[in-house]
């Protein structure tokens, strides 16, 4: 389940009170948990997945998860992989820890693992969102965000795309804040 870090500290682990806090900035989380992590919870255990996995676990989710693509009009989603022994993945880290925005919606369904995004609230203030399996997270487009695996280094799930060329990052150059780290 998700949980939200505020720049006060406080932490929230009530998806509703999370989803509300998220609302100014247009973003959406639900938790949809029908249960397709049990169609191949070996897959989703284990750090490697082969590409024929990867089309077998996209085959079973997409035959469940069919009403988001039919609502949304996502044109196509892969299943995205991070693992402690994922090559390059200091690049992959290092690519989208720092703020930015996409032209495109960024839709994503948590497998397995957890991932921390960063947002800018209007008043200005930076909050951080942990989600976890069964979790599903839309940013819109435009929306400024920031996103990095925790220390578990465990991560899948699976992205949609409403266009061709994907989630391009456009960076912003906002400085990530370091007032969740000073003492309090
Ligand atoms: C968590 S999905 C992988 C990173 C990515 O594509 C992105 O845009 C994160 O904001
Ligand atoms: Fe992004
Ligand atoms: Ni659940």
């Amino acid at each position: 389940m998700a949980t939200l870090l505020l720049d006060d500290g406080t932490i929230e682990s009530d998806l509703d009170e999370i989803v509300r806090e998220l609302a100014p900035l247009g973003i959406h989380l639900k938790h949809y948990d029908p249960g397709t992590s049990l169609l191949f919870p070996h897959l989703i255990e284990q750090d490697t997945i082969t590409e024929s996995e990867k089309r077998y676990i996209l085959e079973l989710h997409n035959s469940v998860f069919e009403f988001l693509q039919q609502e949304n009009g996502y044109l196509w989603c892969d299943l995205l992989n991070v693992h402690p022994g994922s090559p390059h993945l200091e690049t992959l880290i290092a690519t989208y820890n720092r703020y930015h925005t996409h032209t495109a919606t960024e839709p994503i369904y948590v497998l397995a693992g957890e991932m921390i995004f960063g947002f800018v609230t209007p008043d200005g203030k930076q909050i951080q969102l942990l989600i976890e399996s069964q979790d599903y997270l839309v940013i819109p487009a435009g929306v400024e965000h920031w996103c990095s695996p925790n220390a578990t280094l465990n991560f899948k799930a699976i992205r949609y795309f409403t266009t061709a060329e994907g989630w391009l990052p456009n960076y912003t150059g906002t400085q990530l804040s370091d007032s969740m780290n000073k003492p309090r």
